[in-house]
């Protein structure tokens, strides 16, 4: 049997309404990084929020380690630990001091495991520094902290990397996946930068309107993900010619630059490089690519890519 952190049943919350989940039924295996993907207002941090207890169901149910029954949930949300919208800090605290305030507040004992949190996601220099004057990196630092205190098996993180610099979103990453990897911790990341989570998830949750349109492994996602071969001729409008007739195959695409993605052929780039050749093409630009997860959720929710 599969162990899972997170099961939704049938999970659905109406606003006035208007179906933010609809009938979800999404499953996150122990150990796991679960990327959840959706455009704004797709449902995801209705979903979290639901997860969390910060809102209740209207339909539906959620399992937490194997309890769905009341009283065990709430006893299993203390395995959970979060982080949703933006961080709340104290600004005037250092991160030692928020994260002293943060126990204390939750009820956590022991003071020592403070100084191993603040190591544990790279502040342990910060010293006396307080919290208004961290760069957003940090602060996003402190939150992953204050949400790791009482150490949690189960991480939800909403879009983590939100606002970061480019080496903030690496440093983000590279932390989440060593939680991950040297901890076992199961991670819930949602997040609009598809590219990002495509270098750690291990599984995805595409949601669309409110419906969890697919669950896949990354595995899976890499299968999906067409092989194409991208080429840069000289002339275009000739080489799409070639294509169609020498190759005989209608499986492409023309972009703007006139550059030519030919998904057929992709395991046997000679032909087509000869094909092109005998032609009389020059050749510019000629390389074997796979669509990533960007192309594939936009297929996947109907064309629109506006994530
Ligand atoms: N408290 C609320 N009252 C009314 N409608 C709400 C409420 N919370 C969410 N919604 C609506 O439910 C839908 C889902 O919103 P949700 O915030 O879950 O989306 P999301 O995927 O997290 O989007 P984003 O990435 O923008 O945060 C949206 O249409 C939103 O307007």
């Amino acid at each position: 049997m599969q162990d899972y952190v997170l099961r939704t049943n049938q999970l659905s919350k109406t606003f006035r309404g208007h179906r933010a989940l609809d009938n979800v039924n999404l499953s996150i295996r122990r150990g796991s990084i679960y990327g959840f993907i959706g455009q704004n207002g797709a449902g995801k941090s209705t979903l979290i929020r639901l997860v969390t207890g910060l809102a209740f169901p209207t339909a539906g149910s959620i399992e937490l380690f194997g309890s769905s029954e009341e009283k065990a949930l709430i006893q299993a949300r203390k395995r959970i630990g979060s982080s949703i919208e933006s961080p709340a800090l104290f600004p005037h605290m250092t991160a030692g001091e928020n994260l002293e305030a943060n126990r204390i507040l939750r009820g956590i004992p022991g003071q020592d495991c403070v100084p191993r949190m603040l190591k544990q996601v790279g502040l342990q220099g910060t010293g006396k520094k307080k919290a208004k004057h961290f760069s957003l990196g940090m602060k996003q630092r402190l939150g992953l902290a204050i949400a790791l205190l009482g150490d949690p098996e189960f991480l939800i993180l909403d879009e983590p990397t939100n606002g970061l610099d480019p080496m903030g979103v690496i440093e983000m990453r590279e932390l989440l996946k060593t939680l991950n990897r040297e901890l076992g911790i199961t991670i819930l990341i949602s997040s609009h930068i598809l590219s990002e989570l495509h270098l750690m998830a291990s599984h995805y949750g595409i949601i669309h309107r409110g419906r969890l349109l697919e669950q896949l492994t990354a595995t899976e996602l890499d299968g999906k993900c067409r092989q194409y071969v991208y080429i840069k001729a000289n002339d275009s409008d000739k080489a799409t010619a070639v294509i169609q007739h020498e190759l005989d195959t209608a499986d492409f695409e023309v972009m703007q630059d006139g550059a030519i993605k030919l998904y057929n052929y992709a395991e046997q780039p000679s032909k087509i490089s000869s094909a092109l050749f005998s032609a009389g093409l020059e050749i510019e630009k000629f390389m074997p690519m796979g669509e990533d997860l960007e192309r594939y959720f936009t297929k996947r929710i109907g064309g629109d890519p506006h994530v």
